[in-house]
Order: structure tokens, then sequence, then C-alpha cells
């Protein structure tokens, strides 16, 4: 997954600037300063780029190699040339503060891509705002009491509720982007059990998912639903006598062309084999027996493009839903209506009209 390796690198060199800056005081200051700061910005900088990769975006890593080097160079400044600790931790701030802004940034432009649940992404968000706020009211406490003491190791209120904050700032910012990739991996594992993987229409498993919460939905709604089962005409010996390869391109021909025939409600399955499923909400019989001429026609007209197509003809039976049908109900009923047409000589559409012998049809599935 694009970001995981990034993200990784980024707790990586958090805990080797945590390290130096836990032991800053037995280092040599360049260590103990420069190093640790530079590490530690290092170490946001590659979960920016992390954020970045995940969401498809440039990753932009030499910006952010030349913002680091700038600001280790800054913090040089203010330790050899200007002893400045308040303009040391001003940097630190707008630097943590301007990471997190990209980060919050390539989150909010990838708004589009973000799925359900979103506590994922709420979460980064409030991690990036709760860095950024953190160093700046750092920076503020600071200018305010000038007497402060300059290290957060030392003891008191403010230097343990600011260490304790910032040690879990970027534990935060991995934690957020790898919850993003799980999410992702998820998400990926999802779609590949529900399509199949040769034409990319949903699996058989998909289908009777999506006819369970359509019949609900069709139910509760009072709206029609109507299924079609496609199979193709012959298709053995389109195998046999062209190849398997061939074969198998006139199924992904077909389900392009079904695809874009169909409405995007409508929902595109195999069920097996040459064997497709077309589930169309809000469609009745005689408005599905119409979809399914067309489609009949739309595949089997030849386009250069689809040239595996040449010469199939599709039998189609069509069936519609009524009250309480279970998906197997509506589907042996579609099945029975392509037996039919089978029968009676195939490259032909034939439905079952509603209420037909359903109660006999439970018995059967
Ligand atoms: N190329 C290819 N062929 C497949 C795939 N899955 C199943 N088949 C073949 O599809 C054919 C299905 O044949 P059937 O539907 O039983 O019969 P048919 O030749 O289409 O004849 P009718 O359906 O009676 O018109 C078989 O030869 C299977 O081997 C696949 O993924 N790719």
């Amino acid at each position: 997954m694009p970001g995981t390796r990034e993200l990784i690198a980024s707790a990586a060199l958090g805990v080797a600037a945590n390290l130096l800056y836990a032991f800053g005081r037995h280092l040599p200051p360049l260590l103990a300063y420069e190093l640790a700061n530079g590490v530690y910005a290092a170490a946001t900088g590659a979960a920016f780029i992390g954020y970045r990769l995940l969401f498809g975006r440039k990753p932009c890593a030499s910006a952010v190699a030349i913002a680091v080097a700038f600001f280790t160079a800054g913090i040089a400044y203010f330790h050899y040339l200007v002893d400045s600790h308040l303009a040391r931790s001003a940097l630190v701030a707008l630097f943590q503060a301007g990471v997190c802004a990209g980060i919050a940034t390539t989150l909010l432009q990838a708004r589009r891509e973000w799925r359900k649940p979103y506590y994922t992404k709420l979460f980064v968000l409030a991690v990036c705002g709760l860095i950024a706020a953190g160093h700046l009211a750092r920076v503020a406490w600071l200018w305010a009491a000038p007497d402060a003491p300059t290290s957060l190791l030392e003891p008191n209120l403010w230097s343990v509720a600011f260490l304790s904050a910032f040690c879990f700032a970027l534990p935060g910012l991995v934690f957020g982007g790898l919850l993003l990739v799980h999410r992702r991996i998820v998400a990926m594992a999802e779609e590949a059990a529900n399509r199949d993987f040769l034409t990319e229409a949903w699996s058989r498993r998909a289908f009777f998912e999506t006819s369970r919460r359509e019949m609900a939905r069709a139910l509760r709604t009072g709206r029609p639903l109507a299924l079609m089962l496609i199979d193709f005409d012959n298709f053995k010996p389109i195998n046999d006598t062209l190849g398997h390869d061939a074969g198998d391109r006139a199924l992904v021909a077909f389900a392009r062309r079904a695809l874009s025939a169909l409405r995007e409600t409508d929902c595109l399955a195999r069920m097996g084999g040459d064997e497709f499923a077309v589930l169309m909400p809000e469609t009745d019989l005689k408005r599905a027996m119409l979809v399914a001429t067309r489609l009949k026609s739309e595949v089997e007209t030849t386009t250069r493009q689809d040239d595996f197509l040449r010469g199939v003809t599709l039998s189609i039976g069509v069936s519609q839903y009524t009250a309480n049908d279970t998906p197997e109900v509506v589907l042996k009923r579609a099945d029975v209506a392509l037996y039919k047409a089978k029968a009676a000589g195939r490259n032909r559409i034939v439905c079952v009209p509603v209420e037909h012998d359903r109660d006999r049809l439970r018995q059967v599935v």
C-alpha cells in the first residue's frame, strides 16, 4: 500500500529523535539540538509524504527535504549565532504546524475518496489540530514567561503537559495513517470478495447481498423490482473452436457492454460460467422486458472493438419480485424463464409473470 513504508520510517525516525532528546544532556550539543530536531522534523516530514502517497498525491519529497534542511539550519542559527530558545521553539512550532496543515489539507482535498466510517480521518484531523495548537501554545507560554525553564525535562506542570502531548503527537499521526492503510486493505478485500475477477461484474455473493437489501427496500416502498438471468447460447463451442482465452474475452466484452447499457442503480453480477444476472430496482416486468430487449440487441450488434462477441446470441429469463419473496425464489423464477427460452430454441427473452407458482418455487429452493 503506497505510503506505508514512509509512515513506518516516520515512526522509526521519531524513536531515534526521542532517544537523542532523552540522552541530550550526555551528548554534544550538535547531536542534542540540531540532529535531534532535524531527525524529528524528518520524522513528521516522512509522515506527511506517507499521507500524500496514501491518497495518491505527489509526495513532494524534495520540498520536504529542503524544508527539513532549512529548519535544521535555522535551529543551528538560533543556537550558535543568535542564542534564542524562544526563536528555536517558534521555529519548531512553525515547522510542525506547517506539516500538520499539509497533512490536513491532503486529507481534506481527498474528501471525495473518503469511505465510511469517517472516524479515522477525523481522528487524523484532530491529531493535526492538537499538534499545531500544542506547539503554538508552547511558544505563547515561552513568550509570556521568559524565565520559564528551557528544557521540557524540567519537572513542572507545563513541561510535563507539553512533553506528554508531544510524545503522543508523532505516534498519533503514524497510528492514524496506519488505520487508514488498514481500512484501505479491508476495502480492497471486500472489493475482491464482491467482484468477479474476470469481468469485474459483481460476484454471486454480492448479488445475494444486494438482492436482500433491494428486496427489503421494495417491500418498504412498494416499488417494483425486476431480475433478468442471461446466458450465452452455445458458449461451449466458442471455447472449443476459438480457445478459452477468446471465451474469456467474450465474457469481458459482454460485461462491459452490459454495464454501459444498464442504469447505474442496476446490479450486474456474474452467477458463474457464462451466466449473468441483472437486478433492476424500480423496474416492473414490462420495463424489464424492454431493457432485456435493448441489452440483447446491443450485445449482439458487432462492433470492431468487441469482436469477441461476433455471432454471440443470448437467452434471457425475466422475473419480478413480489412481496416477501426471497432472492432465491425470484432467481429460481428467472431460471425457469431462462430454461423455457433455451428449450424454445435459444436466442430469445422469456418472462415468468408475477405470482407464477411462487409456493412451488419456495419448496424448490
Ligand atoms: N472461457 C471461459 N469459459 C468458461 C468460463 N466459465 C465457464 N466456461 C465455459 O462455459 C461453458 C458453459 O456452457 P453451458 O452454459 O453449459 O452451455 P452452452 O454451450 O453455453 O450452451 P447453452 O447454454 O445450452 O446454450 C462451458 O464450456 C464452460 O467450460 C470462464 O470463466 N471462461
